[in-house]
């Protein structure tokens, strides 16, 4: 099969979280199965161009109407660990991607929006003929609509779209004139509840709500997930949508990338490991500890690593940390938060903490970091409100990190409490799992981990162990999408 992903993001080359995670880590498995695959990016000024090869120009004169006029791009093609990417640069005083920002820009329906068509304009122009383009979450959720509404009847009529959700909360709310820029036009058609209109802004389009109605297929990322959005509220809106385009939606768990996460080889290591031989990961803590310029007593070590923002339970984060001094642990925080209020919230707690010789907490993104903070952690703790799949415990587990998690989408389908799980054996239970959102119920969870940590050496051990060797790569849902992609060509 030959499938496109188009996608705003692909780590290590541009990623703000999981997303970049999964694109990557999916084409890879596809590849690794047979099938062609190649990734359309945007080129923004920002992303990590050191981890690009052989970038070169690939299409120099790729003309894309937008609004009256049409603003010419330049395509290169490089590749990023063995993926082969192309990346849409568009010359217009708009500078779309040369905002030193990947998000976060006021205009960035527009920006999305005029990606989304510039990559189905490439398609067309380099007469490339995907049997399934991939698109994830807002950002190209215009992509299906004006396949089918434009490109159709310009020949791009054999392809199908799998449209894939990884977070329902950022749904590009736009105006009206997302239509007549991209020109889809016909704005009494497209301004329709059976369409994009908004379930709840009357004024406004929803660019998820069009990549659910027009996709082939769509999902999300863990079949919990799933059915909380189809169940509850967490679908953001969605749910009616949802509702009524139900017989072609799925969850699909994700997967991590082994190639990039593996304790055994990580290229950020300086010292690997694996679940039959741990000491690389004691020599990794020594290392983070000193890097970090924590203290060296024999405490357990708690992490947490992710976006600072509402979803990831920043309360319960915060609270996190201080429980884990009061209990006699380590804590090291990777975060960074969009939002100012809880960057400065954050901030201050950083300066407060700073001479603390059990604390440290790192503020902004960092890849490198990330690789040895999961390395040397004991205990990684993902307290989120939502969480469609979460890849930090998963990595965690991959990493010996004994996960402490709030019982709710992925984090349900890949994490089993220790000590209250019902459906698997003893042997088979990997981490813990609270469930209400107050404190105590985090605390209680932490207690049990930490406690472990300390009274039972030995079975917290056997429960790092029976972590490490749970199968999260993308192994089983490659073979998921591959179905779905099967499923879609031949219907
Ligand atoms: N400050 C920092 N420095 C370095 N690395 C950092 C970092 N903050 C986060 N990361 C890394 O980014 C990834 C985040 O994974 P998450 O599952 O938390 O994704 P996120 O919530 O962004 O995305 C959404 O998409 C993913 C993928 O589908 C879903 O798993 C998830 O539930 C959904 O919310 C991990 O690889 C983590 O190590």
């Amino acid at each position: 099969m030959y499938i496109v992903q188009v996608a705003s993001e692909c780590a290590p080359v541009i990623k703000a979280g999981g997303l970049g995670d999964v694109v990557f880590g999916l084409s890879r498995e596809l590849e690794m199965r047979g099938h062609a695959v190649e990734i359309i990016l945007p080129k923004y000024d920002s992303m990590r161009y050191d981890h690009i090869w052989g970038l070169h120009e690939a299409y120099a004169n790729l003309t894309v109407n937008w609004y009256d006029g049409a603003i010419p791009c330049t395509v290169y093609c490089g590749w990023v660990y063995g993926r082969q990417c192309f990346f849409i640069e568009p010359h217009s005083p708009d500078n779309f991607f040369n905002r030193g920002c990947y998000y976060g820009c006021l205009d960035d329906h527009l920006r999305f929006a005029f990606f989304s068509k510039a990559a189905l304009e490439f398609l067309l122009k380099t007469n490339k003929h995907p049997d399934v383009i991939h698109c994830h979450d807002w950002q190209t959720g215009l992509l299906p609509v004006m396949l089918y509404e434009i490109y159709k009847y310009h020949g791009m009529d054999t392809q199908r779209v799998c449209y894939t959700i990884h977070n329902f909360k950022h749904q590009g709310i736009a105006g009206t004139n997302i239509l007549w820029a991209t020109g889809l036009n016909r704005e009494t058609y497209y301004f329709d509840y059976e369409r994009l209109r908004d379930n709840f802004n009357p004024f406004a389009i929803n660019l998820m709500k069009g990549g659910i109605v027009y996709s082939n297929y769509f999902n999300t990322v863990s079949p919990h997930h799933a059915w909380e959005a189809h169940h509850t509220d967490i679908s953001y809106g969605l749910g009616e949508t949802i509702r009524k385009h139900q017989h072609k939606f799925g969850g699909i768990l994700n997967g991590i990338d082994y190639d990039v996460w593996s304790p055994e080889s990580d290229r950020y290591l300086p010292y690997h490991y694996s679940p039959t031989n741990l000491k690389g990961k004691l020599m990794n803590k020594k290392a983070l500890r000193e890097r970090l310029w924590l203290g060296h007593d024999n405490k357990p070590l708690v992490a947490f690593i992710g976006r600072l923002d509402e979803q990831k339970g920043v309360h319960l984060v915060h609270h996190a940390i201080y429980y884990a001094l009061h209990k006699g642990a380590q804590f090291v925080l990777l975060g960074s938060a969009t939002e100012p209020g809880i960057n400065s919230w954050f901030a201050h707690e950083k300066s407060f903490l700073n001479d603390n010789p059990d604390c440290h907490l790192e503020l902004g993104f960092n890849e490198e970091l990330s690789h040895l903070i999961y390395a040397a952690a004991d205990i990684i703790v993902v307290p989120s409100n939502y969480e469609p799949c979460g890849l930090t415990q998963m990595i965690g587990l991959r990493y010996g990190a004994v996960p402490v998690v709030r019982g709710v989408g992925g984090l349900v389908s890949t994490v089993f409490d220790r000590d209250y799980e019902q459906y698997k054996p003893e042997e088979e239970r990997n981490g813990y799992v609270f469930y209400q959102t107050d404190n105590q119920a985090l605390e209680s969870a932490m207690d049990r981990a930490i406690d472990l940590w300390y009274k039972k050496p030995k079975d917290f051990r056997q429960l790092v162990k029976q972590g490490m060797t749970y199968d999260y790569s993308w192994n089983h849902p490659g073979t998921a999408y591959v179905g779905v992609y099967d499923y879609i060509r031949h219907r």
